[in-house]
């Protein structure tokens, strides 16, 4: 079993370079699959679901072709088109086939989809969508069954502001007849960025960013070239861990405008954050306040950083809070951060940190990928040797992270 080994107490210095976004690499890999032609996506973040999804184009026929941070899909001929086992239970993005393929060939069998397991993530708003547009929806023996004769535009309000579903929609709406419209949509960058690539292979579309998204479908859509937006996710997590480290970092390549949230919080516990243009100079100097944190739909503070912040906390003063109101169980690296010797107590959806308790290293497990970065910066500030397993999670979604956080000055090696 791999092991992640890190030598804790070295505060991190110097300049990270952050990737293209996870959670826009694994729509826009299956938007390709709606153009009968070639398309080309740039700054495509080295992780696994990645490559998941780069096997599952190529299972499906498509031709694909890798060089460095680019990929070019070519989906004219695609063969195998069921999926309902395989890779597409290895991540949790799988579900974006379910759109991608109704559109394009107006049906779809794919297994239930994977990811973290951060308790129940139904999927009714998809098929929600997916009905309006006129498909019929069963499930059976694992697995979606999607077919329409004929997909037509609808208006949708999402019950659940759903970052999946409303791309997902996008994805179908792109060649179904005439105006789809989604109210109470997602408004996060991703959505954006998705939205971006489909306007550009020849969908029109309308407000990606706000609640209320307009997509007029096309029947043929055209290839194109699209870069990715940086990953704010991976950027928010080494910003917790130059302060977690009273380290002092540029956090390189980012869209300072999306770290807003996260931003905010950190200047509200004390530590300082410069912005300039497409970086931020995050200085930690080691006194915190504690602070309460609600994990909210963008603007607001995202669930995938409340992990990792948890730790920082334990660095602060006082008793903070942290409250998930996107998924109600999100705490698998509380009793992890506990036998390295922080007190945190989860109540319902809230985790209640008592600050100032120097962490010990330990053996302890990575049970979803963002709890493996609670643990990595709980490595990287504890008292010796910290021995994190469950490392295929974080892989799913850090590039580079050992080389990223040793040109930083950590130290840490895989066993
Ligand atoms: C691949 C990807 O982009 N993953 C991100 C995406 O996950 P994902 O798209 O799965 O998350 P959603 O935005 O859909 O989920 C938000 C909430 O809505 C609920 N819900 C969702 C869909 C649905 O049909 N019914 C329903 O009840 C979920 O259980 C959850 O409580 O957004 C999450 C919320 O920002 C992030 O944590 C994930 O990193
Ligand atoms: C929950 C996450 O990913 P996924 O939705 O792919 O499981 C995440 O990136 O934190």
């Amino acid at each position: 079993m791999e092991k992640l080994m890190i030598k804790g107490g070295r505060p991190l210095h110097g300049e990270v370079q952050i990737s293209g976004a996870k959670n826009s690499a694994v729509a826009l890999i299956p938007a390709t699959l709606l153009a009968e032609a070639r398309t080309m996506i740039e700054n495509l973040p080295a992780i696994r679901d990645v490559e998941i999804y780069e096997e599952i184009l190529r299972d499906l026929g498509a031709e694909v072709e890798k060089n460095g941070d680019r990929i070019t899909v070519d989906a004219t001929h695609l063969t195998n088109l069921p999926m309902p086992n395989g890779n597409v239970k290895k991540l949790r993005a799988s579900y974006y086939l379910m759109g991608a393929l109704l559109g394009r060939f107006g049906e779809a069998s794919i297994g239930l989809p994977g990811g973290c397991n951060l308790g129940p993530r139904p999927i009714d708003q998809h098929i929600k969508g997916f009905e309006a547009l006129g498909a019929q929806v069963t499930h059976r023996d694992g697995a979606i069954h999607l077919s329409a004769r004929r997909l037509k535009g609808a208006r949708i309000y999402l019950d659940v502001v759903s970052v999946g579903a409303t791309i997902n929609i996008m994805l179908a709406a792109a060649r179904a007849e005439g105006l789809t419209v989604i109210e109470n949509a997602a408004k996060e960058p991703e959505i954006i960025d998705v939205a971006t690539l489909l306007a550009a292979m020849g969908a029109q579309i309308k407000g990606a960013g706000t609640d209320v998204i307009r997509i007029r479908g096309k029947r043929n859509l055209s290839g194109c070239r699209h870069s990715i937006i940086p990953d704010r996710i991976e950027a928010g997590t080494y910003m917790i861990a130059a302060a977690a480290t009273d380290g002092e970092v540029t956090v390189s390549n980012v869209i300072p405008k999306h770290m807003e949230p996260v931003t905010a919080k950190l200047r509200e516990m004390g530590i300082t954050v410069d912005e300039s243009d497409e970086a931020l100079r995050v200085r930690g100097e080691g006194h915190y306040k504690g602070i309460d944190v609600k994990t909210l739909p963008y603007p607001g503070f995202p669930t995938d950083l409340q992990q990792p912040l948890t730790t920082l906390l334990t660095r602060a003063e006082g008793t903070s809070l942290v409250t998930d109101n996107i998924y109600a169980s999100r705490f698998r690296h509380v009793d992890e951060l506990c036998r390295m010797g922080a007190n945190v107590r989860v109540e319902g959806r809230t985790a209640m940190i008592e600050g100032r308790t120097p962490l010990q290293g330990a053996a302890v497990r990575a049970a979803d990928l963002r709890a493996g970065a609670a643990l990595v910066v709980a490595g990287l500030i504890a008292q010796d040797v910290t021995e994190i397993t469950g490392v295929d999670h974080i892989d799913r979604g850090y590039e580079k992270l050992e080389e990223k956080l040793k040109m930083l000055g950590a130290e840490l090696w895989r066993e």
